[in-house]
This record gives structure tokens, C-alpha cells and sequence, in this order.
């Protein structure tokens, strides 16, 4: 296995906030460590790429022991939440900085940091100046600071928190085209669902310090094997059915106007564009469903419904 992180823990004074965590992760993939504010991820995030000491537990790369290693001697390079640039130098002196202490001469390094910054979509802003630079911009600054460094694994700590929805999802595409582009281990950490089921080869579902599943999206999302997943990932329905409890998503309920297994009443809807999400009164609970915009109900009105199996 290329990366092994083996029972990682850490405590703040009493406070255990993160425990057991083992994961292995294969070259080239993309795993994301998604969980709600608190959980513990970027204290995870931190013991990988060496900025804080677990209590105890190892992490190898590439057959490399590097629990004990600082920050720098370690084959990983970090993207930080607020990018961390600094504010006194030009982009590609942001870029180029980290090279020095590769031992590569300062024209060598420019030369790197140059290349690096057309591949990333920079060119225009080689020499501006980094307080002018917009979000989107300052993050791939930062993104070509940590790639220059030529990291086995590189680590993103919820890099695109401060950016609009829009260019989020065009960052994701970035990212994975990089990713792709440089063949390199990512080990990207955010608490957006959405963002961990479509960028990842594998999520990491944390909850309160510890590992509540992980798996492929897919995997994930259609067989959650507790409440909180399912419910963390996605919108779940929990049902009664012959004194049993089930979960339901809300795409897998099917309303008819003529009919169905069950019966409801609708009290609510949300336009979300493709779809709709109405709110229904049934015998076997209250009930969000998500169906397509081409038939529209009312609230009030009386709809059949049946389930699918997934
Ligand atoms: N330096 C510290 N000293 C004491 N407690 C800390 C420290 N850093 C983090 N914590 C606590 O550890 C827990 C986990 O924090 P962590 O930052 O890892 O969570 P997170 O999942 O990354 O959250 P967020 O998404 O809000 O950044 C939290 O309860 C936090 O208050």
C-alpha cells in the first residue's frame, strides 16, 4: 500500500479529538476526509503533513515511516483554508520560496515557479502583486506553491471555504484535472457534502474524532451504514413499516396522482429548478420527496406514492 496511516490519536489536555483514526490509500487517489466543523479533520490533516504530533500511531508513505519527520522533510506539501501566502512577495516569489530550502538555486527556482505558474493558468500574473489578486487567483497561487515542491502526497485543508458557489465547482474541475496532470496522492479534507461525493475515488465520513465509514461515493451514499451517514451525506426519510424502521431517500419515493402503495397529503414544496422537493403527511411517517418539475403538485393535495429499493 502506498500511504498507511495506522490508529492515529490526539488529545487537546482531556479532550480526545481524534481516535483510532486508519486509513490506507492507494497512489493517485483522491480521498476526502469530510465531516461537520469539529470533528477533527484538520487536526488529522495536521499530524499527516507534520504540523502537530499525534499521541500516538505511525503513517507511512511510499514504504517511509515519517510519523517523527518535521514538516518539511516529509514527501507531503499542504494547501491551508487561508492559503497562507505571504504578503510582502510577488506571486512568483510566493511560488519559488519553498525551493530554497530544497537546496535549488534562486534562478533555477524562479525558472520552476514560472513553469509552474502557466501550467496552473497564472501566466498574466507572474509578477502582480499577491494583495491584488482575486480568491480564485490567491488559491492557485497556493496550489502552485505546494505542487512546485513536487509532494508525494498533497493535502488540502478545505482550500475553496472562501471562494463563491460558482467558481467552487469550477476549482473542483481544476483539481481533478491537476490531480490527473501530475499522477499525485490528494488527501483533500472539507465538511460540503456535495464537494467530497463528486470530487473523490474515496470518502471519509468522520464523526466526534473517529471514523464513522468510508467507501466510494457511490457506496456511500446508496448504503450508509448508520444514521448519521445517511443523513450526513444526502437527505434520508426514516419510515415505519410492519414495526420496523427503514431509511428512504428522497428520490427513491415515486408519487402518482392515481396510484401507489401508500397515501399522503402534501403541506409543502420547494422549487429547486430540475426538481422539486415536497413535504408529505403519511401513515408511515413525514416524508420529503424529490420529484422532477414536470409534474407539479399542490400543497394540499392528495398524492399515491410508492417506494424503489434503492
Ligand atoms: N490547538 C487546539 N487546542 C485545543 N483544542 C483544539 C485545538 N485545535 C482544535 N481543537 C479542538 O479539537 C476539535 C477538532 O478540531 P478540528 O479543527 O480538527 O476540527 P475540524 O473538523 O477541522 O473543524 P472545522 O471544519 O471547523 O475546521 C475541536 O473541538 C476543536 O475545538
Amino acid at each position: 500500500m502506498f500511504m498507511e496511516i495506522k490508529n492515529l490519536k490526539k488529545s487537546y489536555k482531556d479532550n480526545l479529538v481524534v481516535e483510532n483514526f486508519t486509513l490506507e490509500i492507494e497512489k493517485r487517489e483522491f480521498v476526502t476526509i469530510l465531516g461537520a466543523s469539529g470533528c477533527g479533520k484538520t487536526t488529522t490533516l495536521k499530524m499527516i503533513g507534520g504540523f502537530l504530533k499525534p499521541d500516538s500511531g505511525s503513517i507511512t508513505i511510499d514504504g517511509k515511516d515519517i510519523t517523527n519527520l518535521a514538516a518539511n522533510l516529509r514527501p507531503t506539501a499542504t494547501v491551508f483554508q487561508n492559503y497562507a501566502l505571504f504578503p510582502n512577495m510577488n506571486v512568483i516569489e510566493n511560488v519559488s520560496y519553498g525551493l530554497k530550502f530544497n537546496k535549488i538555486k534562486k534562478p533555477q527556482a524562479r525558472e520552476i515557479a514560472k513553469e509552474m505558474l502557466e501550467t496552473i493558468g497564472l501566466k498574466e500574473h507572474i509578477y502582480s502583486d499577491i494583495n491584488k489578486l482575486s480568491g480564485g487567483q490567491m488559491q492557485r497561487v497556493a496550489l502552485a506553491r505546494a505542487l512546485v515542491l513536487n509532494p508525494k502526497v498533497l493535502l488540502l485543508d478545505e482550500p475553496f471555504s472562501n471562494l463563491d458557489a460558482k467558481l467552487r465547482v469550477k476549482m473542483r474541475e481544476e483539481i481533478k484535472q491537476i490531480q490527473h496532470k501530475f499522477g499525485i496522492t490528494m488527501i483533500f479534507v472539507t465538511h460540503d457534502q456535495e464537494e467530497a461525493l463528486s470530487i473523490s475515488d474515496k470518502v471519509v465520513i468522520m464523526n466526534k474524532g473517529k471514523i464513522e465509514q468510508m467507501g466510494k461515493p457511490e457506496e456511500v451514499y446508496k448504503n450508509p451504514k448508520t444514521l448519521f451517514v445517511a443523513d450526513f451525506i444526502g437527505r434520508i426519510n426514516i419510515i415505519e413499516l410492519d414495526g420496523e424502521k427503514k431509511m428512504i431517500r428522497p428520490e427513491n419515493i415515486i408519487l402518482d396522482r392515481e396510484k401507489g402503495t401508500f397515501l399522503g397529503k402534501i403541506h409543502d414544496k420547494q422549487f429547486k429548478g430540475v426538481y422539486v422537493t415536497y413535504f408529505l403527511n403519511s401513515d408511515i411517517g413525514s416524508l420529503q420527496v424529490d420529484a422532477l418539475n414536470s409534474d407539479i403538485y399542490e400543497v394540499g393535495e392528495k398524492v399515491y406514492f410508492s417506494l424503489k429499493n434503492n
